[in-house]
């Protein structure tokens, strides 16, 4: 971490809603920044903003070129965020937690230590002064994006390191005091003065605003039809350089107008061209693709969706996690306070977890990183494995690990006890998976290189299972802006059909028999209903052996019960979705299912051989005539052809155990043995189905890697016919 200072905002308390009286204010303070910008005298108040041409129009176009956001956008983002700490201050409270809000005081919560023990004697010399050194530092964190870009594939898990400073002396000083008294006191009587000079601004500038905004609140905006009328308006907003400040007037005015449409909207237009008009506008300031602009716009009310846009503007708070196995949090953080850290626990729903304000040093360098005491890792990461809160002793499977931060803190949780199986189909990511492992001490864990859709047939019966899935990553675009531009439809049809099968594939991989699990974790760091709400749907569908249950996550909005037109099972609510606008979190989804009975039978989970396969699968949907994405009654997103896949997978595991038993698979059976279909194909399901009950299988990973090994004629004829059609990924061990 550099030497800045993040706002003071213990997660995960809200950050500001989108207010349009604010935001008009705060557009007129930038404009005065910036007074080159447009000279338009008097004008510039009352000018309307013009409309361009067509959505997704010129404006856009020039804008979404850039890769980073306008100076002139960023500029009300910070203001913004720094408006909204002073309002929760100012009424004497802190933003509340929708669950945790009734617990006990702050102080005593927050520091109250982790229940994970601590291993003893795990502080040597040797351990402090960092043995991890087959870890490439400060990038085993760090989300390895190239190689995600691949596949189409975001990990919000873990933040990046930060450069090297010098380190201090770590003796010489009363660290409880220094914890309690230098830092924590400390900070918060500074911030305390800086709050209430900041809460007094802002209600100074809020009282003035109201006063100024009378007027203009009881006029209409004249937004839409403005484009004949205003001429340098038209141009400010279409040229190669449209006028950011005149764009966001006109998101304002439209936000004002969506949400009060039956007063404010003007004479024969109509909500849609209200919000075709912001969507262009949303897309152009904020510089996302048209596309990607609409679907995340429709999540959320207008003014919801502009908070949501504007928070990914500005980075979510560092955030390391103590790593229980080898200290306790309290101890990390006085050491950590003694190098010049500025910290304090992220909150009442995570014993591990340390915000960092600032510091004097690199946190991917301190000797506490380096002997693995903690990870830096995003607060939204924690929440999955809190949901599946894995025991100790139990047998539990991470079926996409890479680069471990789930892993790891499922392995604290489980004290080391028990077994993880943690895999990710991506070599080069496994290989950031087994240093963060070796250097945070784990000693459960099995890491494996498998495309997870294989997992049923390679080994079972798992008490848990987390599939934190791959994703398109509209959840951490703070982090990756590229997302505002590079994520197409097709990935949105792509995706979420590898998470299906994916999902499969976990529950079959679970034993509904497990005396002290069963349970299966779906996570994403995305934020659309595709990835998230549609294949959960899915899966319940298709497995009716999964109900969903509460995910114990003590915050989190409900998951869509519906969205759009399209109608979810009514238990969609127990899963949880995270915005950055409103935890200051990255967006994320947690659904957790209980496994109630065995998978059907066959019905382990197939790999779709090649991508035309998957295009054609996933190229499914289409839209209805109202504009609203629908599924298509054969083949659909939401209705992909299920019987035909499951026919086709039996098959082809008949086949294949034919072969095995040296039978000729086009042979007619009723000449070919005693055998008949039937009976190969009952015999193969048996086979092939997951092995429910049986929570002790160590030598199934051995027998997985026979299988494989007489797969590959197969697969090497079918890669000879089809050079170009490749899987995309890479195995080369698949030794678990
Ligand atoms: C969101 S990231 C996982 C982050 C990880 N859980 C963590 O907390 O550090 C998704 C991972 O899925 C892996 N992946 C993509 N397709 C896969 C597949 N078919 N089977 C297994 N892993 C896959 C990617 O390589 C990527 O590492």
């Amino acid at each position: 971490m550099g030497k800045g200072r993040s706002k003071h905002q213990g997660l995960p308390d809200p950050i500001e809603m989108y207010h349009p009286h604010l935001a008009k204010k705060r557009k007129v303070d930038d404009d005065d920044e910036k007074p080159s910008k447009r000279k338009r005298g008097d004008k510039k108040s009352k000018a309307a903003p013009v409309v361009p041409e067509k959505k997704g129009g010129k404006a856009s176009k020039q804008v979404n070129g850039t890769k980073s956001k306008p100076t002139a956008a960023a500029a009300p983002s910070k203001k913004a965020a720094k408006d909204s700490a002073p309002k929760q201050k100012a009424s004497g409270k802190k933003a509340p937690l929708p669950s945790d809000s009734d617990e006990g005081s702050d102080d005593d919560m927050e520091w109250e230590d982790e229940d994970e023990g601590v291993a003893e004697g795990k502080l040597s010399a040797v351990d402090f002064m960092g043995s991890s050194d087959e870890e490439d530092l400060g990038s085993n964190d760090e989300p390895d994006l190239d190689s995600d870009s691949e596949n189409s594939v975001y990990d919000s898990g873990d933040d990046e390191a930060r450069p090297i400073f010098s380190d201090d002396d770590l003796s010489g000083s009363d660290a409880e005091e220094q914890l309690t008294a230098a830092n924590i006191a400390g900070l918060t009587r500074k911030l305390d003065l800086q709050i209430a000079q900041e809460a007094e601004e802002a209600e100074a500038e809020f009282q003035e605003q109201i006063t100024t905004n009378i007027g203009a609140d009881e006029a209409k905006p004249f937004v839409i039809g403005a484009a004949t009328t205003d001429e340098d308006a038209t141009k400010a907003l279409t040229s190669l350089t449209p006028d950011l400040a005149l764009l966001r007037t006109r998101i304002n005015d439209v936000v004002r107008v969506l949400e009060d449409f039956s007063n404010l909207c003007e004479a024969g237009r109509s909500r849609t061209d209200y919000t075709d008009q912001i969507i262009a506008d949303v897309s152009a300031y904020y510089g996302y693709s048209p596309y990607l602009a609409e679907k995340l716009f429709h999540l959320f009310s207008p003014s919801e969706a502009l908070s949501f846009f504007e928070a990914n503007e500005t980075p979510r708070p560092l955030v390391i996690r103590t790593n229980t196995l080898k200290t306790h949090r309290r101890d990390l953080a006085q050491v950590l306070i003694n190098r010049g850290v500025t910290l304090e626990p992220i909150g009442k729903w995570s014993k591990v977890g340390l915000q960092v304000f600032e510091s004097q040093v690199p946190l991917g360098a301190t000797p506490e990183y380096l002997a693995g005491h903690y990870i830096l890792q995003a607060a939204s990461s924690f929440l999955p494995v809190m949901a599946l809160a894995p025991q100790e002793n139990e047998r539990c499977l991470d079926m996409a690990a890479a680069p471990g931060g789930k892993t790891t803190y499922m392995a604290a949780l489980m004290k080391n006890t028990g077994c993880i199986f943690a895999n990710d189909a991506n070599k080069n990511r496994a290989k950031g998976l087994i240093g963060n492992i070796h250097r945070l001490g784990v000693k459960n864990t099995i890491v494996c290189n498998y495309d997870a859709r294989e997992f049923p047939k390679i080994i079972g019966g798992f008490d848990r299972v987390l599939l934190d899935a791959p994703c398109s990553g509209t959840g951490v675009i703070a982090k990756d802006a590229s997302v505002k531009t590079n994520k197409t439809e097709k990935d949105f049809l792509k995706l979420p059909h590898l998470q299906k099968q994916l999902l499969l594939a976990a529950i079959d991989s679970v034993d509904h028999n497990s005396k002290t699990g069963g349970y299966i974790v779906y996570s994403t760091c995305s934020v659309t209903v595709e990835e998230n709400e549609g294949v959960v749907e899915y899966a319940l569908r298709k497995r009716p052996n999964v109900k969903l249950v509460d995910t114990g996550l003590t915050f989190g909005v409900e998951g869509f019960a519906s969205f759009r037109g399209k109608t979810f099972n009514e238990k969609m609510k127990m899963t949880r979705r995270y915005y950055p606008h409103k935890y200051n979190v990255d967006g994320f989804y947690v659904a957790k299912f209980r496994k109630i009975g065995p998978s059907p039978v066959g019905a382990t989970s197939t790999i779709v051989e090649d991508t035309e396969e998957v295009e054609e699968e996933s190229g499914a949907m289409e839209i209805d005539e109202e504009g609203n994405e629908k599924e298509k009654t054969v083949g659909g997103l939401f209705e992909w052809s299920e019987d035909e896949e499951d026919k086709k997978m039996i098959e082809k595991s008949l086949k294949r155990y034919k072969r095995k038993k040296g039978i000729d698979p086009r042979a007619d059976p009723s000449k070919a043995g005693t055998k008949g279909k039937k009976a190969d194909e009952a015999e193969e399901q048996e086979e092939t189905a997951p092995k429910e009950g049986n929570t002790e299988k160590p030598e199934a990973a051995t027998n997985g890697e026979k299988k494989k090994k007489e797969k590959p004629a197969k697969s090497k004829s079918d890669k000879k016919d089809k050079p170009s059609k490749s899987k995309g990924f890479v195995r080369v061990s698949k030794k678990a």
